[in-house]
C-alpha cells in the first residue's frame, strides 16, 4: 500500500504536532490498546522485524509530521488490516532504548477480524492480564503497562 496516498478514514487527514509533546527520545512510538470481551489485543512480532518473535501491543513508530491518532490508526491498518478509533491516551513510557511510547485505547468493530500482515506480525491473541503475566518472550514494555493498571496509574473502565 502506497502510505502516503493513504487517506485516514477516522481524521480524514494528518493534523500537525503540537509543540507539549514529549521529546525525550529519539523515536516516539505509537501503540493501540484494544479490548474485546475483556480480552486485549496482543501480537507476536513476526521474525524479520526489531526484537523478533516477541509479544507486543500493535504499534509503531510515530512518522515525522503525524499526530500520535494518524500514526496510531495507519499503524492498525499496516499490521492488523483493523480501523480503529482512538479514544483516548492512557499513558506515556519510554523505553530502554529511549524510544517514548503513547498508549491510546482504541475502539475495534466488535465483529472486525483482524488480518496480519505476515512481513510485520506473525499472529495475535486476545489475552486477559493472567495470560499476559505467564506468558514468555514479550517486550518489556506490555508487563509494564499491565503493572501500571493494576497501580491504577492507567485508569481503564473495565475490569482487567
Ligand atoms: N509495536 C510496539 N512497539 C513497542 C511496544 N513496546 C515497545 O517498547 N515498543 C517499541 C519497539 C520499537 O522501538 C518501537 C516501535 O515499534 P515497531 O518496531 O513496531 O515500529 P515500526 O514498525 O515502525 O518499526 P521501526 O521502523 O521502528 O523498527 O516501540 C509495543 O507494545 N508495541
Amino acid at each position: 500500500m502506497n502510505l502516503r496516498l493513504w487517506t485516514n478514514p477516522i481524521l480524514g487527514k494528518s493534523t500537525r504536532m503540537s509543540d507539549n509533546m514529549p521529546r525525550i527520545g529519539k523515536k516516539r512510538g505509537v501503540v493501540g490498546v484494544i479490548f474485546r470481551e475483556e480480552k486485549l489485543l496482543i501480537i507476536r512480532r513476526s521474525l524479520t522485524v526489531t526484537a523478533p518473535g516477541k509479544l507486543c501491543l500493535p504499534g509503531g513508530t510515530i512518522e515525522k509530521g503525524e499526530s500520535e491518532q494518524f500514526a496510531l490508526v495507519r499503524e492498525m491498518q499496516e499490521e492488523l488490516a483493523i480501523d480503529v478509533e482512538p479514544i483516548r491516551l492512557l499513558w506515556r513510557s519510554v523505553t530502554p532504548w529511549g524510544t517514548t511510547l503513547a498508549w491510546w485505547l482504541s475502539a475495534l468493530e466488535p465483529d472486525v477480524l483482524p488480518v496480519p500482515n505476515p512481513a510485520e506480525v506473525s499472529e495475535y491473541h486476545w489475552m486477559d492480564s493472567r495470560e499476559i503475566c505467564n506468558a514468555r518472550e514479550m517486550l518489556p514494555s506490555l508487563p509494564e503497562f499491565i503493572q501500571a493498571i493494576r497501580a491504577e496509574e492507567v485508569r481503564l473502565d473495565i475490569a482487567f
